[in-house]
């Protein structure tokens, strides 16, 4: 799907990427993860040609990038950042239909269109449609930014940190209902990120970065449970393994013994449903009509210890 082949990204002179190779499958969610200036943001930037490598090759859907026109890249893969890049002047609706627009799409699809990302994230059309940017949140600009970048229904959604300024608690709902949209529509994505519980939680495969150059590659559980040298071990912290439990939904493994008081909210990870346990000293809690224990959690982990050995 996407290829990169000993690519090299110099600076005036600065070598920010070194030379590395990696492949992105259909319909996957890849994150490119690593310390500030490691190199990530080059590297999503090289994929859609916004900048020029220096040296290397890079495959788009079996293409080599160069043979693609800008315009054409532009259509096959969205682009989300931080600062969300919305147009300030233009209504939520009008920055939305940006891309649909410039492709020329009639005005009656370009709307219905408009509305169904707004929906798909979570907006509803009638309220944000008229919205100018300065009136959302920044939960809500963020939304907006994945509902424009999905509106010309793009193969490839690169992400630069999507959601580094929005708070913490929105953030973690945030990712959640991304992971969601992302498999419903299959989008394949590379996503970056410094963030270790946001990559674990998204991540169907990560790559950690250092200096340029990839460090290690593989799913959350292979990276972490088989670091392979102390950069790797150190970047996730002794924490790591808990972190695990980020990539799964309590829910999946509840038992069918109801407990009373409020449930857990039902997208509830394994990694919160132990810290709400540890928080209240109990070892139980209701979810979804039953309940989860901590027995099932420990065991989650002691089935990782057989395979670190
Ligand atoms: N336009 C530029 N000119 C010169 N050096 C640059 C330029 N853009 C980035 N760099 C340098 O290249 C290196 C990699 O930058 P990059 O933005 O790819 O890192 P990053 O891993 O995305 O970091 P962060 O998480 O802080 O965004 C950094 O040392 C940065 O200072």
């Amino acid at each position: 799907m996407i290829k990169l082949q000993n690519v090299v990204k110099n600076y005036e002179g600065y070598e920010a990427v070194k030379g590395i190779s990696l492949e992105v499958k259909e319909g996957e969610l890849y994150v490119l993860l690593g310390p500030s200036g490691c190199g990530k943001s080059t590297t999503l930037r090289l994929i859609n040609k916004m900048i020029d490598r220096t040296s290397g090759e890079i495959f788009v859907e079996g293409e080599p990038v160069d043979a693609f026109k800008v315009e054409s890249l532009r259509k096959k893969m969205g682009y989300v950042i931080q600062s969300t890049g919305l147009f300030p002047h233009m209504s939520v609706e009008e920055n939305i239909a940006t891309v649909p627009r410039l492709l020329k799409w009639k005005e009656e699809d370009i709307r219905k269109r408009g509305e169904e990302m707004l929906r798909l994230v979570g907006l509803s059309p009638e309220v944000y449609g008229k919205k100018l940017p300065k009136e959302l949140s920044g939960g809500e600009a963020q939304r907006v930014g994945v509902a424009r970048a999905l509106a010309a229904d793009p193969h490839i959604l690169l992400m630069d940190e999507p959601f580094g300024a929005v708070d913490p608690i929105s953030r973690v709902r945030l990712q959640k209902e991304f992971r969601e949209i992302q498999k419903k529509l299959g989008k394949t994505v590379i996503f970056v990120t410094h963030d270790v519980e946001e990559a674990l939680l998204l991540a169907d495969r990560l790559c950690l970065m250092k200096e340029g150059n990839i460090v290690q590659e593989g799913t959350p559980e292979e990276v972490i449970l088989r670091p392979k040298d102390p950069f790797v071990e150190d970047f996730f912290g002794k924490e790591g393994t808990l972190s695990l439990l980020t990539r799964f939904k309590a829910m999946d493994f509840r038992e069918e013994k109801p407990l009373p008081g409020e449930p857990l909210p039902e997208e509830t990870t394994l990694k919160e449903a132990l810290s709400t346990m540890m928080l209240l000293g109990v070892g139980r809690l209701p979810i979804g009509g039953g309940s989860i224990t901590l027995a099932a959690i420990m065991e989650v982990i002691r089935r990782w210890s057989h395979e670190e050995e």
